[in-house]
């Protein structure tokens, strides 16, 4: 009989343009599509995946980020179990956006302590030629120092370059994460980090 499979939720957030469709078709279809239109509201796409032996579902939820769609977005953040925060490696205002993307989600998934919630950041668009980059990998991984010390990923939906990476980095910081609330409250069943998230087991028997 097969193990049990795990449901995560993992929200993908940024500026309107950055690549969050992107890089959630590349890493659940392994395609880019060059003509990507804008997302209205959100959207969800399941994937399974296994690490260190374990199954898991990733229920990756893509959201709109143009600001118009921000009413549309919000309440599908409860309930997450990791965030990316992404942005344009050749857009600085939405690098420069991540502490607001951050906030709105803090706020509307009603997460009280953000350093203990994974966030992985991801600078996309790493193709682009040297000169329409406008975010050196360095300022990305001080903004993530000094932002709850968050891993950094440079990726490429285009080029699918690190996209699996940073999905499955993701998974692991929230697995790395809640072993050491196991560790601190001395639990030995899997304990929930945030009281707002509910965790749903479904057998693959
Ligand atoms: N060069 C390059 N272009 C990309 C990459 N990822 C996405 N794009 C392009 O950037 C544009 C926007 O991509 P989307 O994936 O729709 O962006 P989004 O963040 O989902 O946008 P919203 O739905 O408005 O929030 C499209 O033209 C994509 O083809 C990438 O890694 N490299």
């Amino acid at each position: 009989m097969a193990g049990k499979t795990q449901l995560l939720k993992v929200v993908i957030l940024g500026d309107g343009g950055v690549g969050k469709s992107s890089l959630m078709n590349r890493f659940i279809s392994n395609k880019f599509d060059s003509q990507s239109f804008h997302t209205i509201g959100v959207e969800f796409l399941n994937k399974d995946i296994v690490i260190d032996g374990h199954s898991y579902t990733l229920q990756i939820w893509d959201t709109a980020g143009q600001e118009r769609f921000k009413s549309l977005r919000t309440p599908f953040y409860r309930g997450s179990d990791c965030c990316l925060l992404t942005f344009g490696v050749d857009d600085v205002q939405s690098f420069h956006n991540l502490n607001m993307w951050k906030k709105e989600f803090l706020y509307y998934a009603d997460v009280k302590d953000g350093d203990s919630f994974p966030f992985v950041v991801l600078g996309n668009k790493v193709d682009v030629p040297p000169e329409e980059r406008q975010v050196t990998a360095d300022e990305a991984k001080l903004w993530c120092e000094a932002n709850g010390r968050s891993p950094y990923y440079e990726t490429s939906a285009k080029d699918a370059i690190n996209v699996d990476e940073a999905f499955t980095a993701a998974v692991k910081l929230l697995l790395k994460m809640e072993e050491r609330v196991e560790m601190r409250s001395g639990y030995t069943d899997t304990v929930n980090l945030h009281k707002n998230r509910s965790r749903k087991d479904h057998c693959q028997c």
